[in-house]
């Protein structure tokens, strides 16, 4: 089995990648998923959270209210740092979970999509590493866009990640998506090629 470690920034289209790594048969691994899994009422991430931010970041039914502690967090890097320090290790137990049982059903490429990949270190436990790149604006633009943003909140999201330009660094594979979606297609599927060499 052949794991890529898919990343880039918030909003530079690593989903929009999976999704066509997923068309083209690879198991997809999606982190932001499992940390909703992780958090739910009950489970000890949740007890922790609670335990941590209060109920005021619950919704009635006790589901956590996400909008709430994202805007906390984003606001403040102490509360993201306890944030962190409670889901990691969780979220990480769950991929490892999640990439073995694709292995076990033979999968030949998984994909661990993960925005942090490079901030936690998740990048030295991959085969491969693949940044999803576009450049600032159009990150800012189509991130104000999806999540119906206004600019400042949109930037606290972003500058709570090391810079996208930087990740560069640590890429064996650098998609490029600041064109339309029938280029990044493209891009994906010369990248796909060059790794069927290998498994
Ligand atoms: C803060 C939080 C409650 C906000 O929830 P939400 O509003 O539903 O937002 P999402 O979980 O969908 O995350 C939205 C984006 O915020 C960014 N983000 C999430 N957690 C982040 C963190 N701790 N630091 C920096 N950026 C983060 C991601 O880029 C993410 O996804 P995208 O790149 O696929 O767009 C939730 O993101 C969370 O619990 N984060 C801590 C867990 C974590 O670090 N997840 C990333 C795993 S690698
Ligand atoms: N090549 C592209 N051209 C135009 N819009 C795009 C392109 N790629 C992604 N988008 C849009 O940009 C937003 C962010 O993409 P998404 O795949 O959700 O990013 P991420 O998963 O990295 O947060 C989405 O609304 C998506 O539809």
């Amino acid at each position: 089995m052949f794991l890529i470690g898919l990343t880039g920034g918030i909003a530079s289209g690593k989903s929009t990648v999976s999704h066509m790594l997923s068309e083209l048969g690879a198991y997809i691994v999606d982190a932001d998923k499992l940390s909703r899994e992780i958090t739910q009422p009950g489970k000890p991430a949740w007890e922790e959270i609670i335990k941590r931010f209060g109920l005021r970041i619950t919704h009635v039914d006790g589901k956590i209210d996400r909008k709430r502690l994202g805007q906390l967090v984003f606001a403040d890097r102490q509360a993201r740092a306890d944030l962190e320090k409670i889901t990691h290790p969780y979220i990480e137990a769950a991929a490892k979970d999640a990439i073995a049982a694709a292995a076990e059903c033979g999968f030949a490429v998984v994909v661990l999509d993960a925005p942090l990949l490079i901030e936690v270190g998740w990048h030295t436990k991959v085969d491969a590493v693949w940044v999803v790149y576009v450049n600032e604006q159009t990150q800012l633009a189509r991130l104000m866009a999806r999540d119906k943003s206004d600019e400042k909140a949109a930037r606290a999201r972003m500058n709570a990640q090391l810079a996208l330009k930087n990740k560069l660094k640590y890429a064996d594979v650098v998609i490029d998506n600041n064109d339309g979606i029938e280029n990044t297609k493209k891009n994906v599927c010369k990248a796909w090629q060059e790794i069927k060499g290998i498994f």
